[in-house]
Formats: structure tokens, C-alpha cells, sequence
């Protein structure tokens, strides 16, 4: 005990000042330093991911080429039904898969655009007329789903995957967003979505197998503005198919996949809702860094093919601001506020694009 004492009094108030001092900056430094290790070991594999475009959760899945995994043929014999499928993403889906040799069920709600994108499928693919079902509905339109899957059923006598695409965007700030837009984008891109898997999930169950793929978005967890309605409807699948993950636990053989892409090129904003019918358009200004709609449907081929749970797809910087919104999200506020800050200006001073829809 008097030795202890002693100790404590040899310092004096200067000694005990410099100590403090040098407890602080040392603590500081060592936190500086891993701070520095980590970000640095971030940076080295975001750089990794950077040259294969895809990303996979790190905290679901190792960080793999897609070199290395299992290729899409893996899907040949299935029968694949893609929803949305007479245009953008699901377009180029029907003609990806047609190549690999499945039956396919193609629909969306004009009938005349799936009979285009059939013929496409049945002149570039190793298709015959029979095996590619068009079948055209409302996917907002819930009552039609029950009917819809049991046509199905009737034409190939299964479902093996089941790929839910069709979705909608909008292009306005929530101050001038009317009710209705909110209301329409929630019953498409999330009910819509649900009761399909709903209806296609007992058939599933009872074969003990099958893919129900779920084509959501990075905005699913990152925000973004100008499309509050759209985010929310993507954050809601997101947790819809967590929950139904967990709840499939029992049933392995059944996978649901939750593919996250980035800005791709599709008629997406060309047909998103929107209230602005006076403002100019300078398609110049505003221009999002844009995936090639073949290689984001590639990658998600080769993700359904290898049952990845989560897959992000998309452009730096976005894929980069996804990892940074998990893992420094502090960091990630300030950058995603910076790139919304000036395109918001622009919005509201009509530069981006706007595009008629039936609300005006
Ligand atoms: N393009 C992108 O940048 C991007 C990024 C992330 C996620 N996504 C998602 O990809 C999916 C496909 O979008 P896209 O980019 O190909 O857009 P798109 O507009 O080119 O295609 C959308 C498809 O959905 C169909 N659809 C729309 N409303 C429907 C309804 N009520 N009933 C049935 N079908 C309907 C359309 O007819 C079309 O076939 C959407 O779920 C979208 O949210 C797109």
C-alpha cells in the first residue's frame, strides 16, 4: 500500500500532464493507425470488386470473381418465369435465358411487346414456339395472380424459378408527390411482388424446390432522393425477403435471392411517374453512370445460378457508396448528401429529365 502511494507520488503536476498528453496522443495514433488499416484494407477490396462490377455482401457470402463460380448454363432445362419482361432488365433477361435453353413465361401487360420480345427470343435462341409461354397481367392487379400461376402450372407443369421484375420508379420531391404515387408504387413494385411469391411459393413448398429471385435495387438500403416513393418500395422488399429467408430456413432447397442492382440502362426513367410537365429538359447535365443492361443480366444469371442469397450489381461510384453506407456510414452521409445537394438544385431548376405519365 505505501508502495503503491509512493508511486503515485513521485509524479509531479508537470509529469503527470506530459503522461496524460502522451496517453492521449498514443491513443489517438493506435486508433488513427487502425482506423487506417482497416480503410486502407476496405480500399483494396472495393478496388478488387471494382474490376469484376459486382458485389457480393461480404458479411453473407466470401468475395469471389465471378470468374470462379458456377456459369449461367447452370439454368439450362428450367422453366423460368420472368415478370416485366417486355422491356429493359426483363427483356434482355428472356433473351439471356432463351440462349441458355429453358421455358420460359414471359410476362408484363402489353400483350403486342411480349409477342415482339417472343419472336426475338425464338430467331436468336435455342427456343421452340412451345416453349415460351406469353402471359400478360396487370402485376398490380393482385386478384389476377392465382390465375395467372395456375396457367402456368397447366402450360409446363412446374416452376422452377420465378424471377419478379416488373417495377416502376418516380421522378419527384415529396413535397410536390401526390398520395396516389406512393400508393401506386407500393402496391406494384412491393404488394404486386408479395402476392405473386405468395402464390407461386406453396407450389414450391410442396417440391421442395425452387428460385424465387427478387429484382430490388441498392436504393433498397441506400436512400436517394427525388424517388422517396420508389425507395420506400424497394427498403420494404428488402425486408419482406429477409423475413422470408429466415422463414425458408427449413426448406433449403427453395432459394430466395435478393438482386441489388445500380443504375442500369432501361426505359425505367423514361416511363417514371412524374408531375412536372413544365419544366425544360437538358438530358445533358444530369448524367447517371449506367450499367449495360447485358451485363447486369449476366451477373444475375450467374448469381441465381450459384443461389446467392444478396447480390449487389452495379457502376462505381455506386457500388463503393453501398459498402460505405454498411460499413462508414458517417462518411457515407456526407458523400451522398454532397451528390444529392446539387442534383436536387437542378431538379428543381428543370434540368433532368421529365417524362408524360398519366398523373399530369
Ligand atoms: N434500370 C435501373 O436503373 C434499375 C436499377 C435497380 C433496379 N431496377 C429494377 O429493375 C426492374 C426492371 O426495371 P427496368 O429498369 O427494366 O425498367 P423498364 O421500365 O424498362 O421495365 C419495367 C418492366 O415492368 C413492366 N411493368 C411495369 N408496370 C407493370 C405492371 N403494373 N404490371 C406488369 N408489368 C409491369 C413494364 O411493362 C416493363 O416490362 C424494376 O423492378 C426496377 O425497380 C432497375
Amino acid at each position: 500500500m505505501a508502495k503503491g502511494l509512493s508511486i503515485l507520488f513521485i509524479f509531479s503536476k508537470n509529469q503527470l500532464l506530459v503522461l496524460l498528453i502522451f496517453s492521449i496522443v498514443s491513443f489517438v495514433s493506435i486508433s488513427l493507425i487502425s482506423a487506417l488499416i482497416l480503410i486502407i484494407s476496405c480500399l483494396l477490396l472495393h478496388l478488387l470488386l471494382f474490376f469484376f462490377d459486382i458485389g457480393y455482401n461480404p458479411s453473407l457470402i466470401f468475395c469471389l470473381p465471378t470468374l470462379f463460380l458456377p456459369q449461367e448454363q447452370e439454368l439450362t432445362g428450367l422453366v423460368v418465369w420472368v415478370t416485366g419482361a417486355s422491356s429493359g432488365i426483363g427483356e434482355e433477361l428472356a433473351y439471356q435465358l432463351s440462349k441458355l435453353g429453358v421455358s420460359l413465361v414471359l410476362s408484363a401487360r402489353r400483350v403486342h411487346e411480349l409477342e415482339r420480345v417472343k419472336r426475338k427470343c425464338l430467331g436468336n435462341g435455342n427456343l421452340k414456339e412451345k416453349d415460351i409461354f406469353v402471359l400478360p397481367f396487370d402485376l398490380a392487379n393482385r386478384s389476377s395472380h392465382e390465375v395467372a400461376t395456375k396457367a402456368v402450372l397447366q402450360e409446363f407443369g412446374r416452376i422452377d424459378v420465378l424471377v419478379n421484375n416488373a417495377g416502376k420508379i418516380h421522378s419527384s420531391l415529396i413535397v410536390d408527390t401526390k398520395m396516389d404515387f406512393f400508393k401506386e408504387l407500393i402496391e406494384l413494385n412491393y404488394l404486386g411482388t408479395v402476392s405473386l411469391t405468395k402464390c407461386v411459393l406453396p407450389h414450391m413448398i410442396e417440391r421442395k424446390q425452387g428460385k424465387i429471385v427478387i429484382v430490388n435495387s441498392l436504393v433498397s438500403f441506400v436512400p436517394i432522393a427525388i424517388s422517396s416513393g420508389y425507395c420506400a418500395s424497394k427498403h420494404a422488399l428488402r425486408g419482406f425477403i429477409h423475413s422470408l429467408q429466415i422463414e425458408l430456413t427449413k426448406h433449403p432447397g427453395i432459394i430466395v435471392s435478393n438482386i441489388c442492382p445500380g443504375p442500369v440502362h432501361s426505359n425505367i426513367r423514361k416511363n417514371a411517374l412524374t408531375e412536372e410537365v413544365t419544366k425544360t429538359v437538358d438530358h445533358n447535365k444530369i448524367q447517371d453512370r449506367q450499367m449495360a443492361t447485358r451485363r447486369c443480366v449476366r451477373l444475375m444469371l450467374v448469381a441465381m445460378a450459384n443461389n446467392l442469397k444478396e447480390v449487389w450489381i452495379g457502376e462505381q461510384p455506386y457500388l463503393l457508396v453501398s459498402y460505405l453506407w454498411q460499413y462508414m456510414p458517417t462518411l457515407a452521409w456526407w458523400i451522398i448528401r454532397k451528390f444529392w445537394e446539387k442534383r436536387i438544385d437542378l431538379f428543381k431548376s428543370g434540368v433532368v429529365r421529365i417524362f408524360l405519365s398519366k398523373y399530369q
